[in-house]
């Protein structure tokens, strides 16, 4: 008898040979496409390269003004990235990750063969209905299902939990581990500073991570769960119908996949580009929040506006090119997967009750009643649901991963850039410099930076260290000096002639290329700059600061001794205004800009470090009241090394290096006459050498020129 069905391809004629053949030159014409793509791709990446001077912007992996060129996909690179962080996520087989694995797959396991269970439940309940058995109706469909729901809510749920539960641990691991390397030392720092791959590295360490967690989690049963169920159903449904009817089913899926994936629009990409125009629309509202009354006083309102409205713009039309293109695809997805499969599935479901050369024992046997080949044809057809639904659920998973891989990527090069940064790798993107050259990528090689550091208690000696910018900028060829304990140094310039960096050298934030620094350890050195940082926490905790209270008291520092350094800042009645010394509140709203310079000059009192770098901290303090905070300073034997523009600051040090903002420098003691006559005020009987010193000293001098008159 003919077959009623004609089954798609011809495969009833020669089944295996035709299937094969027909599988290998649809795979060879797509192989095909894909490497012209590729190539095309490539050639265009390359040809904008040449245009800008830089590598094609790399996908939105976090990276600024795209320093690579990465392409994001499910491929060797994507592998390599996942082999280096399961190990964090899964640490080894004791682990707790490794219990929760082992879990799922048990409880995987009991979901197929429950789901084996409700399909010949399934058919026994239509034979019961189809004979008019009431019996065995109230058997099956009462008692057995009755029976059959407990263990499959249970089951179900423990599913939704168990996977949960390891999302969760991914995330916990994967944080903690990003924590333990963003906030080693001053990483967190060089990262957005000196390093520039990262722009959000806030977003990567929530989101990107939690997404990456999750869809992790999930993938594990995504491709886990349909492999268990397709090898037991694909030998259930071997049994009923034929033991090439599973092959056929899985066939025709794999096809199908095959011809979606060549398809497909790049999805992965999109969803990394997509993540990253949601951290630069978060960033951007973040920084109307972080600078809010700047933007007030400037009534920067629709300015701003249109900022955030532009970044928000960008993720709409992405988001919107995205959605049509999945569209698209969701309708090929379902003509594929969903319809041509169910086609197939009746065809291989009723294919030996037509034509008895495939009837099986379970199907199709010319001696069975109607009601036992409608049982058969139930249960069945639950078989081949069951395959069809694993088959699906894989090659979504297979989807699916192109959005992982996205999330992979992004992750992978927040670890990779903070490994290398803890190595003394950094790269940096420099945009169009002001004579019009064009941007260019530079990269550090550890190589280069040949400085050396000697720790050396009571002495800051800089010899023939070079000041130079993250940017490669070099402010200063050669500096060299010598500071001992008890000699305090005033640092005058020019605006961006290089002061302030001269302390990012001196407190590793920048690297050194050459020359050697001599300081004592990071510990005895304390900076104070010019916007005092106000931690979260209470009124104690911005004296104390980074020190938590049961250090403070283990140091003597009671409450008590705490108010005598507030009363040396004159800031005494800040205990009682704010609601004593454990009230919260958000500092850097509730106090001023000059009772936070205090605050910061009380920290450097509780903290008593052998050299201070006062970096401006006293613009916004009374000139009275930093007379007696510097005096103060000298009296508890900490050795200043005062950036100001103020000359009223002179008569508290014994040395001056100045620069003149063209690389040249000078560092000379500052005679007895220089502090002497600047002590008795200013403009008054002065001689031509004071005014040259205070023309030196106040040179650049900006915002506080009132008070230093
Ligand atoms: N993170 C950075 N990356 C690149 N260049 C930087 C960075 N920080 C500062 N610079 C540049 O280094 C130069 C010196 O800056 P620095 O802060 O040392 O100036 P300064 O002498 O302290 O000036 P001011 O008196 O205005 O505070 C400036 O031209 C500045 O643009």
């Amino acid at each position: 008898m003919a077959p009623v069905f004609s089954l798609p391809l011809g495969l009833h004629k020669k089944p295996r040979s035709t299937l094969a053949g027909i599988s290998f030159l649809l795979a060879y014409v797509i192989l095909r496409r894909q490497q012209t793509r590729t190539k095309r791709r490539a050639r265009r990446a390359a040809a904008a390269a040449g245009k800008d001077g830089v590598g094609a912007a790399g996908a939105g992996t976090g990276e600024k003004g795209g320093v690579k060129a990465r392409r994001v996909g499910v491929d060797k690179h994507f592998l390599e990235q996942l082999k280096k962080l399961l190990p964090i996520c899964i640490p080894g087989f004791a682990s707790k990750e490794a219990a929760l694995l082992a879990a799922l797959a048990t409880i995987l396991i009991a979901r197929t063969w429950l789901d084996v269970w409700f399909s010949g439940l399934n058919g026994a309940v239509v034979k019961a209905i189809v004979s008019r058995d009431r019996k065995k109706f109230i058997a099956n469909a009462i008692i057995e299902f009755g029976l059959m729901m407990w263990p499959m809510s249970v089951v179900n749920n423990s599913l939704k939990f168990t996977i949960s539960a390891l999302s969760l641990s991914f995330r916990e691991r994967l944080t903690k581990f990003a924590h333990n390397q963003y906030l080693d030392g001053i990483t967190f720092y060089k990262i957005s500073n000196i390093d520039n791959r990262i722009q959000n590295a806030d977003q990567l360490l929530t989101q990107d991570i939690d997404k990456f967690a999750d869809n992790l989690s999930h993938l594990y049963s995504d491709i886990a769960k349909p492999l268990v169920d397709i090898v037991l159903f694909a030998y259930k449904l071997g049994e009923a119908i034929g033991g090439e009817a599973p092959f056929y089913m899985i066939g025709y899926f794999f096809l199908s996949g095959v011809i979606l994936r060549a398809l497909s629009p790049p999805f992965g990409k999109y969803t990394a580009i997509e993540q990253k125009l949601e951290g630069d629309f978060r960033f951007a509202h973040s920084r109307i929040i972080a600078h809010s009354e700047e933007i007030a006083f400037y009534n920067g309102a629709e300015r701003e506006k249109e900022g955030v409205n532009t970044s928000f713009d960008k993720i709409a039309r992405h988001v919107r090119k995205v959605y049509s293109m999945r569209f698209a695809n969701g309708i090929l997805d379902s003509v594929l997967v969903k319809y041509c499969a169910t086609m197939t599935a009746y065809y291989l479901l009723a294919r030996p009750v037509f034509d008895p050369a495939y009837a099986t024992e379970h199907m199709g046997r010319v001696s069975a009643d109607p009601t036992k080949i409608v049982e058969d044809y139930s249960r069945n057809s639950g078989y081949l649901v069951n395959l069809s639904q694993a088959v699906g659920r894989l090659i979504l998973a297979g989807r699916d991963l192109t959005r992982f891989a996205g999330y992979t990527s992004r992750v992978s090069e927040l670890f990779e850039v903070l490994d290398d940064i803890k190595k003394g790798r950094y790269e940096r993107t420099m945009v169009a410099k002001a004579d019009g050259a064009s941007s260019q990528s530079a990269s550090v090689n550890t190589n280069d930076l040949k400085g050396r550091v000697v720790t050396q208690d009571g002495v800051i000696v800089f010899d023939k260290v070079p000041i130079v910018t993250p940017n490669n900028d070099i402010l200063v060829k050669e500096l060299s000096f010598k500071v001992t304990r008890g000699t305090d140094v005033i640092i005058a310039g020019p605006n961006g002639c290089g002061k302030s960096s001269l302390f990012r050298i001196l407190g590793d934030l920048w690297p050194l290329f050459g020359g050697t620094v001599t300081k004592p350890h990071p510990s005895k050195l304390f900076y104070v700059p010019q916007k005092p940082y106000l931690a979260l926490g209470t009124f104690r905790d911005q004296v104390i600061y980074p020190d938590t209270r049961k250090q403070a008291l283990s140091k003597g520092f009671t409450d008590k001794k705490l108010v005598e350094l507030l009363s040396v800042v004159h800031l005494g009645y800040l205990i009682d205004r704010e609601g004593g010394w454990d009230s919260v509140q958000d500092w850097a709203d509730v106090l001023s800009g000059g009772e936070k310079q205090r605050v910061a000059m009380a920290r450097l009192f509780y903290h008593r470090p052998q050299f201070a770098i006062l970096d401006e901290c006293t613009s916004a303090v009374s000139i009275d009241v930093e007379g007696i905070m510097y005096e103060h300073a000298r009296a508890s034997g900490i050795t200043l090394f005062t950036v100001s523009h103020r000359p009223s600051l002179i008569r508290y040090h014994e040395y001056l290096l100045r620069f003149d903002g063209e690389g040249n420098y000078q560092f000379r003691k500052l005679g007895k006459e220089d502090v002497q006559q600047t002590a008795f005020g200013f403009g008054h009987g002065k001689t031509k050498k004071i005014r040259k010193l205070e023309d030196e000293v106040a040179e650049g001098e900006d915002a506080d020129t009132e008070n230093s008159v």
